[in-house]
């Protein structure tokens, strides 16, 4: 077992106590943001695909539109819209920075890391709103005035946020009232509980002209991961994980790890903001691959469950664990399916490349986490 709410209850006063919301909130351990054979882990997913919504409200933080709904039991839920189709590819001119965040990479990654057995992503699925009634007559004031009629006669909101919240930009039912998006939990936040924000140390620059230094030194590891004493947890191993993760859903978009402070020392990564990973199918960005490549240390339990993933099917787990019984079309292309299978064979590659160097012994830390 390891640390939980349910020993700790950091600001207990402030947390929703006597709720379903909570019976899961205790389930959240420094291990995993679920358990994946809970009862409470089926109460938050029918909580999010079917929970009326009271209240429809903007997240402030963030650069794209995200809304934040207020469902029954305690449950708060994040709401990422339909922006493009599933078969979209970002635009070859275009950078991870601008690229638009999709739902259906989001819904996609929460099975992914699932399969993984790293349960790091939280609880998120896939729903269809009545734009109108769901979401328009429940909106804060400051919402509501940012909706309209288009001339196709749908209805759409614009909202306000850094990136594509303009009326060119809009999200809109189509038809009509039908809005398709992803729903997450909401996790506790500050003053509730403390979270721990650390930028990644292979962030890219997010401009289109400079480049950073891991990029073109190889000792970038050595030099400047290794010998921080932060690293010196758990969290070189987490970041390797979440490196392994990012190359196979294609996330370039990986500025910041998070994790949850109250949990105490030895707490986990939580896989936040997938939105703009599944960008594209037709190729694989190496690069993503870049703190596994030069520092040469994987978490020994990772690799045995990929091992046994890739056995058994990696893409099929997967197709198997997104079919979930709902109504909404298809999450993952054939085209994507296939490039998680060749991706995971392009991530053992490099590990052998590293136990080349290193022996296997070097490489393969087995840290007691799993
Ligand atoms: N499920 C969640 N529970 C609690 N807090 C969350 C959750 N999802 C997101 N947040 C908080 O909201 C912030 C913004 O969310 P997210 O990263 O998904 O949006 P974004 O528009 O991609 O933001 P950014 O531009 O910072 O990447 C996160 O950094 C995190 O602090
Ligand atoms: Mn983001």
């Amino acid at each position: 077992m390891g640390d939980s709410f349910q020993e700790q209850q950091p600001n207990s006063q402030l947390l929703r106590l006597n709720t379903t919301w909570f019976q899961y909130i205790k389930t959240i351990t420094n291990f995993h943001v679920y358990d994946p054979n809970s009862s409470e882990l089926k109460n938050v997913l029918k909580h999010l695909q079917h929970g009326t919504i009271s209240e429809a409200n903007e997240m402030s933080q963030g650069t794209q539109i995200k809304l934040l709904l207020e469902l029954p039991n305690g449950f708060q839920g994040l709401l990422k819209p339909y922006r493009v189709p599933r078969n979209y590819q970002t635009q070859p001119d275009h950078f991870y920075f601008s690229d638009v965040e999709r739902h259906h990479a989001e819904i996609a990654a929460f099975h992914v890391d699932k399969v993984l057995g790293f349960n790091r992503v939280p609880p998120l699925i896939g729903r269809f709103f009545n734009i109108t009634s769901d979401i328009r007559e429940k909106a804060t004031a400051e919402l509501a005035k940012t909706f309209f009629i288009s001339p196709a006669h749908n209805t759409c909101f614009r909202g306000h946020c850094s990136y594509y919240c303009d009326t060119s930009h809009a999200v809109c039912g189509k038809p009509g009232d039908l809005l398709e998006g992803s729903v997450q939990v909401l996790l506790p936040r500050p003053p509730e509980i403390n979270w721990q924000k650390i930028t990644h140390p292979y962030r890219r620059s997010y401009s289109s002209i400079k480049q950073v230094e891991w990029e073109s030194n190889e000792n970038f590891c050595y030099e400047h991961v290794m010998i921080d004493e932060d690293y010196h947890n758990r969290l070189l191993l987490d970041m390797m994980d979440l490196s392994a993760f990012d190359f196979l859903i294609g996330n370039l978009d990986r500025h910041h790890m998070m994790r949850i402070n109250s949990l105490g020392t030895n707490t986990g990564l939580i896989h936040l903001d997938n939105g703009r990973s599944f960008g594209r199918y037709d190729s694989d960005d190496l690069s993503i691959l870049t703190p596994i490549r030069q520092c040469c240390f994987f978490r020994y339990a990772t690799f045995m469950r990929l091992y046994k993933i890739y056995h058994q099917g990696f893409s099929k787990l997967v197709a198997d664990s997104l079919d979930t019984g709902e109504t909404l079309q298809t999450i993952l292309v054939e085209e994507h399916l296939e490039a998680l299978d060749r991706r995971l064979e392009i991530l053992f590659a490099h590990l052998d490349t590293c136990m080349k160097k290193h022996k296997v012994s070097g490489v393969m830390i087995d840290d007691g986490i799993y």
